[in-house]
């Protein structure tokens, strides 16, 4: 059995009033190690709101709230951590507001440079990604299983797939070595719904 775990991202654009009864349902239908609050191209008030309203489901259910881009916003609401990307606050800048005992992660495309400069620096997990298609993001490379496999060999510290994530599409990248895979729209556009989509990874993630 796979020591990989989910990891949620929320959806592009959430509904206050509805989105967090459909989260807790997704968290309470199988294991999620960590769920990240996605916003782009909104006010600093809107995503204060969206910590407000999710953060106590999330970390109610001992499951890591972390948010994206924000280590200002992260810091100032009590989020477990933040998550930046190559364009974002620096990870030292990060580490900084956040604290030592945050988690920080940092997005490293399909660069083993970027990933190793991460890791050294003290990043407490790497992503790599786009795997697949996603409608999510355009994202700015296409990283292949490989890569999983390679810095498992190489690293402690751990890695996060991420891009176009399914139930269907997952086992190659589970077997390929991630520790967390990230997914949005493979858990939010699942056809039987979220919390059916959830308990499907996990089902996966069991039998790689
Ligand atoms: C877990 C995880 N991995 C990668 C990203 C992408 O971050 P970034 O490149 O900064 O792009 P945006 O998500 O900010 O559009 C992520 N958010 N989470
Ligand atoms: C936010 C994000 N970052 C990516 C990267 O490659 O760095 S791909 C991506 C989209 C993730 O959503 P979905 O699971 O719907 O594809
Ligand atoms: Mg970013």
């Amino acid at each position: 059995m796979s020591d990989c775990r989910l990891y949620l991202i929320t959806p592009p654009k959430i509904d206050l009033a509805t989105f967090p009864a459909l989260l807790a349902s997704a968290l309470d239908a199988g294991d999620v190690a960590c769920v990240q609050l996605r916003l782009k191209d909104v006010g600093d008030d809107v995503i204060r709101r969206a910590i407000d309203a999710l953060r106590p489901v999330v970390q109610g259910r001992e499951v890591a709230f972390i948010l994206n881009d924000r280590p200002d916003l992260a810091a100032a609401g009590g989020c477990d951590g933040v998550h930046v990307g190559q364009d974002d606050t620096p990870y030292a800048q990060a580490r900084k507001i956040m604290g030592r005992d945050a988690i920080v992660g940092v997005t490293c495309h399909d660069s083993r440079h970027l990933a190793m400069v991460a890791g050294e620096d003290g990043a407490d997990y790497v992503a790599f990604g786009a795997f697949f298609d996603t409608t999510t993001k355009d994202p700015k490379a296409r990283a292949e299983p490989e890569i999983l496999s390679w810095w498992q060999e190489m690293m402690e510290v751990p890695c996060v797939a991420i891009g176009g994530i399914t139930v269907e599409n997952c086992a190659v990248l589970v077997d390929a070595g991630a520790d967390f895979l990230a997914v949005s729209g493979g858990v939010w556009n699942h056809p039987d719904g979220a919390a059916a989509a959830v308990k499907a990874f996990n089902k996966v993630i069991a039998g790689a």
